[in-house]
């Protein structure tokens, strides 16, 4: 240690001992050391002589991990005819609770008006009050030459990488093909990640209409309007739009068995190139029966797009789809909405705003659905909860790992822990939480955020402000090496247990037609030869 370092105040300094570092394609017994927000230390506690004075955490039986990043949230946004009621403070101080220590926001302008002028509104928004870290994704409400242009001056210049388009939401902000190919083409042009919410617009605006008549209105209505295969045909759509022109894609928000198995395809199909999948908290967790409870405040609660699915064994398949490496990352779609708000949709479920909580249980329901229930390794855990997420927008290593030099965004997990999920005991702003009355193991007993001790023991000090913008640098290696055949050394490569499920799950695929999936709503049944084709 140089002198000037012992000078400085023993509040930037933490030492964790006697844990397990997991990072992502390893787990090993090691010490921690952080200095001034940044691990300065991983290794045996033998190596490392800790200066007096420096603030100790004994993290014996614990796991020593990276913070989790939620690469999708929509906090203080208004969207549909409502603003979300978490905010940059709720949502980000719900994030440290629940071990989140970093998030990607979306900026969503309403349609005509200028992407950079709506970059600068949510920066001023989220700023002031972030308690962690974040970054932004833009979403391209529409498409023009000057859209075109703007989206060239956020990435050069106000470190944007990433773009959200919508294959849903007609009227407001659905792209047609032709749109969504000049997006792509653009978006590769300058090395950024297309994202997209892959639903069939057209599809679901005509059921909407079809099931109001047919006195439908209630919040199942929503369900029904945009079944399975609205989802899974949009995402097989996307993903060739995308390859057509040589575009990375990274669909959000996949919440049905089908267009699991389209983003599984489509990787087996590009040699892993081009598409990446993420799933939420809320497609793991819960499921689409609760649109049918009678009670409209909790099925309203629910209603989210895509849906959540009736079929109750959705969830862990999407668990063995991130396990097999098929789906890649876990998000929130952290956008909450009061049930008075909800009740906007009381007589109409066109009109219920559309989103959910998991900002906050995001990680534990990960934890308890995929380690604890045994189908993620806790490697695979980080991976899909921050590393994966990390080097898909290109901030690994700077976020993502316990590594020197990294920023010390880290989560000391009690594996053996548990707690109870509830509305009357989250940090959020809202009066609804999907995940209610859900124990869960897996609790963060300590999380620090850049350094800094902002969950302890269940409880939470942090400071609106803290947080930092992140920028997302364009050209994410981990994504465009593949492209351009300079690949890195794959997942599997790192993780045997992930192989083996991926060469199953590719062997199957391979073996098999495209599911055939039948719908209640019209009671057709898709032939394996029409889905095919
Ligand atoms: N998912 C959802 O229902 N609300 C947020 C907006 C979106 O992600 O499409
Ligand atoms: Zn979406
Ligand atoms: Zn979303």
């Amino acid at each position: 240690m140089s002198n000037s370092d012992k000078t400085q105040s023993p509040q930037n300094r933490v030492y964790i001992k006697n844990g397990q570092v997991v990072n992502h394609d390893r787990s090993f017994k090691a010490d921690v050391y952080i200095e001034d927000e940044i691990i300065k230390f991983v290794g045996p506690a033998a190596d490392i002589t800790i200066p007096d004075g420096v603030h100790t955490i004994d993290a014996s039986g614990k796991l020593i991990i990276p913070g989790g990043i939620d690469p999708h949230t929509h906090l203080q946004t208004p969207f549909d005819n409502a603003v979300t009621v978490d905010d940059f403070y709720h949502g980000t101080k719900a994030a440290v609770a629940g071990g989140t220590t970093m998030i990607i926001d979306f900026v969503l302008p309403k349609r005509n008006d200028s992407m950079i002028e709506a970059y600068n509104k949510w920066r001023s928004w989220a700023d002031p009050k972030v308690c962690c870290d974040y970054g932004l994704h833009i979403g391209l409400s529409w498409w023009s030459d000057s859209v075109s242009e703007e989206i060239g001056v956020l990435c050069k210049e106000l470190g944007i990488n990433s773009f959200k388009t919508y294959m849903a939401y007609k009227g407001t902000y659905q792209l047609n093909d032709s749109e969504l190919l000049d997006v792509f083409e653009r978006i590769r042009s300058l090395n950024a990640v297309a994202m997209v919410h892959a639903e069939n617009g057209d599809i679901i605006a005509k059921n909407e209409k079809r099931l109001l008549a047919q006195g439908i209105t209630g919040p199942e209505g929503h369900e029904l309007s945009r079944q399975e295969e609205v989802e899974a045909e949009a995402v097989h759509r996307a993903c060739i739009l995308a390859h057509q022109v040589d575009c990375p894609l990274y669909v959000v928000h996949v919440m049905s068995k089908s267009a699991g198995i389209e983003i599984a395809r489509a990787r087996q199909r590009y040699s892993e190139k081009y598409i990446f999948g993420e799933t939420l908290a809320s497609g793991l967790g819960t499921d689409g029966t609760n649109y049918r409870c009678q009670h409209f405040d909790h099925a309203a609660g629910h209603v989210m797009s895509p849906p959540l699915r009736p079929d109750k064994t959705t969830p862990e398949f999407l668990m063995k789809l991130l396990a097999s490496d098929a789906l890649q990352t876990t998000g929130s779609d952290n956008c909450t909405f009061t049930k008075k708000q909800k009740q906007l949709g009381l007589g109409d479920f066109t009109k219920i705003p559309n989103g959910i909580n998991g900002l906050e249980d995001r990680m534990s329901v990960v934890w308890e659905k995929g380690v604890h229930s045994g189908l993620l390794d806790p490697c695979r855990f980080v991976a899909v909860t921050s590393t994966n997420a990390a080097k898909i927008f290109n901030i690994y290593p700077k976020k993502g790992v316990i590594a020197v030099g990294s920023d010390a965004d880290i989560v000391i997990w009690n594996p053996q822990a548990t707690r109870t999920i509830s509305k009357d005991t989250h940090h959020h702003a809202g009066d609804f939480n999907i995940f209610e009355g859900m124990t869960v193991h897996g609790v963060p007993e300590y999380v620090l955020v850049r350094g800094r001790i902002c969950a302890e023991k269940g409880s939470v000090r942090v400071s609106g402000g803290y947080g930092r913008f992140v920028a997302t640098p364009l050209r994410p290696p981990f994504v465009y090496d593949r492209i351009e055949g300079k690949e890195e050394p794959k997942v599997e490569e790192q993780n045997t247990n992930v192989a083996k499920k991926k060469a199953e799950l590719y062997s199957q695929l391979a073996a098999q037609e495209p599911p055939s999936t039948k719908f209640a709503l019209n009671s057709t049944s898709i032939s394996p030869e029409a889905a095919d084709g």
